[in-house]
């Protein structure tokens, strides 16, 4: 019960996270900090940004949808591709036939930023989602002033306390959250939470290790009123097999797309297999 130490099964307590994204976590808040004060420009800025591109509607379906990501580099791989132009990655994903594009913004890991966020938002039509580690406010509010329609909250990240109020602020200023989980203890959290779109991770984001075995293993139990999304580790089309027959309603994969010679064939073949009709949960 990863996140939780517990006196009774009942009253799990959460624990700050550990490893990289205890570090990544912990140094996102302390730029958050940083322009908190900008809270009140960006919601002016916000008022002016793209309408809002449904994300949920995006992933909404009979068949299994590919989110593609925009990703310089990682903790886990180091650079994965340097000098990567995100407006024409973007760009030829979708040509591919992804439903949604995901664009880290987070710097120092992964080299993103909101720069490439908003390039991108600007560029396509599909709906984009935030991907970082976000815990205040001040940076939901940045991303749907750069024209984001969606935005990542990872449960692991997050103190109980936090999660609704991030879920609710990301409703109120059209965001969709994408809530990340690991388990069936983050599973429950999601849903008391509110959250509509559960992302389940096949990475261990404290130890890194990948079990691509997890999300097939945690979808079936995600109600099927709510979007589940696949994360992390599939590298080929042969790769969704499991999580479409687990009743998977999209994936979302980075470094294969990231690192493809041709990224629009590569999604492509990804959306070829993401065709056949899903399971339903
Ligand atoms: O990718 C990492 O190494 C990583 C490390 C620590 C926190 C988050 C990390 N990645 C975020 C993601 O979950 C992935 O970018 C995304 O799911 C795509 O994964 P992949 O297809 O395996 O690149």
């Amino acid at each position: 019960m990863q996140g939780f130490s517990s006196k009774t099964p009942e009253t799990p307590v959460w624990t700050e996270p550990e490893g990289t994204l205890g570090q990544l976590t912990r140094e996102a808040h302390a730029r958050a900090m940083a322009v908190a004060d900008r809270l009140e420009a960006l919601k002016a800025v916000a008022r002016d940004a793209r309408p809002v591109v449904p994300f949920h509607q995006a992933l909404t379906g009979p068949h299994l949808r590919v989110i593609a990501e925009v990703k310089r580099a990682s903790p886990s791989k180091g650079t994965i591709a340097p000098g990567l132009d995100a407006v024409g990655q973007a760009e030829a994903y979708v040509r591919g036939g992804a439903a949604a594009i995901s664009v880290l913004t987070e710097p120092t890991r992964f080299g993103g930023s909101l720069e490439d966020l908003q390039a991108v938002a600007a560029a396509v039509q599909v709906p984009v989602i935030r991907k970082d580690f976000l815990v205040h406010p001040v940076q939901l509010w940045e991303a749907r002033a750069a024209g984001a329609s969606a935005a990542l909250l990872i449960v692991r990240s997050l103190a109980p306390s936090l999660l609704p109020l991030l879920i609710d602020t990301a409703r109120e200023i059209g965001l969709e959250p994408l809530v990340e989980i690991r388990d069936l203890v983050e599973l429950e959290r999601a849903l008391a939470a509110g959250a509509s779109v559960i992302g389940v991770n096949n990475r261990n984001l404290e130890s890194l290790v990948i079990d691509t075995a997890t999300a097939p293993a945690i979808i079936p139990h995600i109600p099927s009123d709510r979007v589940a999304v696949a994360e992390s580790g599939m590298q080929q089309p042969d790769d969704l097999h499991a999580p479409r027959d687990a009743g998977a309603d999209a994936v979302l994969v980075g470094s294969a797309v990231s690192t493809a010679t041709d990224p629009e064939a590569q999604v492509r073949a990804l959306a070829a297999i993401a065709r056949h009709a899903t399971a339903r949960r």
